[in-house]
């Protein structure tokens, strides 16, 4: 709802109530409706102030509106009735304006914001656009290539920016709603002629068409695939050609089509979804909300190779002190040097200061008794590990947490090398770990409730989006990836290119095919793990058999890859060819393609042609099977906590909602049809089985996604 008052005598004050965000609910739409009628109606108020209660503007539209059948009044004549006021009305804006939220503060004939506050037309990032006249309104005032940067990204802008942009009138340091209520005097009988944005002529740049047009190939390619930001550039572009009352029939006709989108729905499921998993539980009943987390002031990272810097910094930054300690003096040095430039770089872009004091290095793991909590980032070894964790448990204070960066192993096995096994939790971050969101809180059978709430509220601290998952091999991330990465292989052996491959899954919307990714992270990586896995044996042995180890398919390719010195990007060749080791752009290879075929005739296979949907359900259903798994196993508590890591840990387009939401939007009974059809294909590769819980939710009716909990919960039951 909105209250209305009168205060300072003269001056109305519209409060939006609506918690936590003051969203423009129905409900809330009518209380600002009937407000306004107030205010212009009470001849004592010759100006007006709308503010937020709680220290919030308005964080727009109702999301949870949207896919429901939406009543009260419409946003668009509301805004257009306080513009039309011949009272003058202020934005108080505090904290946050974001989407409708701002559209509102635009309709205002002045804007007031604190220091603090976030401004943002946010709609593309859930897939819509600025549809209440934000597209029209904002390149009025700033301008269309500012507008431009804004609208097509979703960008929040600091209260700072939005002056210098000219979207706000002032900003204070002091209460908002007391500087706005003295502006509302100040202006008070003032002409509004020149104060309603809609009636400005929007800057035309000099050649349109040109500007549109390298804007429209810069958005295409950063969009991978959504369309909110196309329509985006196509609504600005009508601000810039038509009149204001086309440009606004414009704009409702592309959000039309954006509003019942599939892409909005997988954009809005994300939104929830990320705010979800933050209200995590565990098999034991542990939760988020009855587990209390403890306060961790200074902490350490032992191991300072790629992982370990990249926490040590995104510790310094979260304003931890921290022990960084390497026991090897060459690597100790080098990390030493590389940590003070990340922390650098990262204060440059931030315009602060490098918090280069927060970490002390030690070479000594000693150096650890007194803090509060360690992250062991030692090399992916078990044996190192379980001595590192035999130390750690003799060498820390009484309580200190142990946390693992493991991205695959035991943290159960690393727990029992310890006398206080309730204290170890993994926290697996993802390279490079100050900048990526993700982050696995793996908890163990033996983790305390208090540890998982410690690690998530550590990771939170750290800016991270933080899922709390069970232990298995390769968490859920890295065990959905390896069917992914294995089918890759396989469908090179049946036929296909890197580029062919990397092309299907590129179109889909990934950064990054999965032969270029890696390339980029490494292929020795893979086979070091595959070597302690007993997987490799060295040469090319011809025939079926070499193809089967451990009982099921195998493709020995990333072996012989790795065998000719071939570890990608590094070394300047891999499944491409790069100009020089380093080097990030993939070209053609001549070599691979005749390696290829001569692996093919060796082994005695007739390359078939394939299509992308061939790559794509291979790739693509193979993990969504393993997800369902994790599911069924009970390692993640439901399809958001898949969802969430793979849009922020492994570069799902977000805009497809995550691996389980696109399974959703496929149809379950078709991936469980597709997945039927390819294991009857190649019974060799066991994980194609289409999984029993996958059988059970298509027999059950497949419910929507955000049922699958409940149901999950109702089959297990029945077990
Ligand atoms: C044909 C229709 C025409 C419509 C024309 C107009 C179109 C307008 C489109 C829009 O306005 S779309 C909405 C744009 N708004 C946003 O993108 C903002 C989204 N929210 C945020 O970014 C953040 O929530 C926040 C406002 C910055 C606050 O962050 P904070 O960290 O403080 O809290 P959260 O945990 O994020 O949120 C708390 C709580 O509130 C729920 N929520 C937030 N925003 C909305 C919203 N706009 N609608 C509904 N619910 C919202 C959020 O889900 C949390 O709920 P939970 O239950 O506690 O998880």
């Amino acid at each position: 709802m909105a209250q209305f008052t009168r205060v300072s005598r003269s001056v109305g004050l519209i409060t939006l109530q609506n918690p936590p965000v003051n969203a423009l609910s129905a409900v809330t739409r009518q209380g600002i409706v009937d407000a306004v009628k107030s205010a212009l109606g009470d001849p004592k108020v010759k100006s007006v102030v709308i503010c937020g209660q709680n220290g919030i503007f308005c964080g727009g539209a109702d999301i949870k509106e949207f896919g429901t059948n939406i009543t009260g009044p419409p946003l668009v004549p509301m805004i257009h009735a306080i513009e039309a006021s011949n009272k003058p009305v202020v934005a108080a804006i505090e904290g946050s304006a974001f989407g409708g939220g701002l559209e509102l503060a635009l309709g205002c004939h002045y804007r007031v914001a604190h220091s603090k506050a976030k401004l943002g037309l946010t709609e593309v990032t859930l897939g819509l656009l600025p549809a209440a006249g934000g597209t029209q309104r904002l390149p009025r005032l700033i301008g269309v290539p500012a507008a431009l940067n804004l609208i097509t990204t979703g960008r929040h802008v600091t209260a700072a920016e939005a002056l210098q942009l000219g979207i706000v009138d002032q900003v204070t340091d002091h209460n908002t709603v007391d500087e706005a209520v003295k502006f509302a005097l100040s202006v008070a009988g003032k002409s509004l002629d020149a104060r309603r944005i809609s009636t400005y002529p929007c800057p035309r740049p000099s050649d349109v068409d040109a500007l549109f047009e390298e804007v429209m190939q810069k958005v295409r390619q950063s969009a991978r695939g959504a369309i909110a930001p196309i329509a985006c550039v196509q609504a600005v572009r009508a601000a810039a050609t038509l009149p204001y009352s086309q440009g606004m029939e414009r704009e409702q006709e592309l959000m039309a089509t954006l509003f019942t989108s599939g892409q909005a729905r997988a954009l809005q499921y994300c939104f929830f979804a990320q705010r979800a998993v933050g209200r995590w539980s565990m098999p034991s009943g542990a939760r988020w909300d009855t587990s209390k987390p403890r306060s961790i002031r200074k902490a350490a990272v032992i191991g300072l190779g790629t992982m370990g810097r990249g926490i040590a910094v995104a510790l310094a930054q979260a304003g931890l002190s921290v022990v960084a300690v390497e026991t090897q003096e060459k690597q100790f040095t080098e990390a030493k040097k590389m940590v003070s430039g990340m922390m650098e770089r990262g204060a440059k872009r931030r315009g602060t200061a490098p918090p280069l004091d927060k970490i002390t290095y030690s070479q000594n793991i000693q150096a650890v008794a007194d803090v509060d909590l360690v992250i062991e980032a030692v090399f992916e070894d078990m044996a190192l590990k379980e001595k590192v964790f035999q130390q750690l448990s003799t060498i820390c204070k009484q309580g200190t947490f142990l946390c693992t960066n493991t991205s695959a192993l035991d943290v159960d096995h690393l727990a029992s090398q310890t006398r206080n096994p309730e204290l170890v939790v993994g926290m697996h971050f993802f390279a490079p770990a100050h900048v990526m969101k993700l982050l696995e809180v793996v908890y163990g059978p033996r983790s305390s409730p208090q540890a998982v709430a410690t690690a998530m509220q550590l990771g939170k601290k750290m800016g991270k989006v933080s899922v709390a998952v069970g232990n298995c091999r390769g968490f859920v991330g890295n065990r959905m990836l390896k069917p992914y990465l294995e089918q890759a292989l396989f469908l090179l052996e049946e036929g296909a290119t890197p580029e062919l491959v990397d092309g299907a899954l590129e179109e889909f919307g990934f950064a990054l095919g999965v032969f270029k990714m890696s390339d980029l992270s490494g292929l020795d990586v893979g086979w070091k793990i595959r070597k302690g896995d007993g997987l490799v044996e060295p040469g090319l042995a011809s025939g079926p058999s070499a193809r089967i180890r451990q009982g099921r398919r195998y493709s020995p390719l990333g072996d012989l890859l790795c065998e000719q010195g071939r570890f990608g990007q590094k070394t300047g060749q891999g499944w491409y060819r790069y100009d020089k080791p380093g080097s990030r752009v993939a070209r053609y290879d001549p070599w691979l393609h005749s390696f290829l075929e001569e692996y093919r005739t060796q082994h005695g296979i007739v390359a078939r042609r394939m299509d992308q949907q061939e790559v794509l359900e291979r790739c693509l259903y193979a993990l969504i099977n393993e997800g369902f798994r994790i599911l069924e196993d009970g390692i993640a508590a439901g399809p958001e906590d898949i969802d969430i890591i793979y849009v922020f840990g492994y570069s799902w387009p977000r805009h497809r909602g995550g691996p389980m939401f696109y399974a959703s939007m496929v149809g379950l009974a078709k991936v469980l049809k597709r997945l039927e059809h390819y294991h009857q294909a190649h019974p060799d590769i066991p994980y194609m089985q289409p999984c029993n819980l996958l059988r059970r939710l298509v027999a059950s009716g497949s419910p929507p996604v955000h049922k699958w909990k409940e149901a999950i919960k109702k089959l297990r039951s029945q077990l």
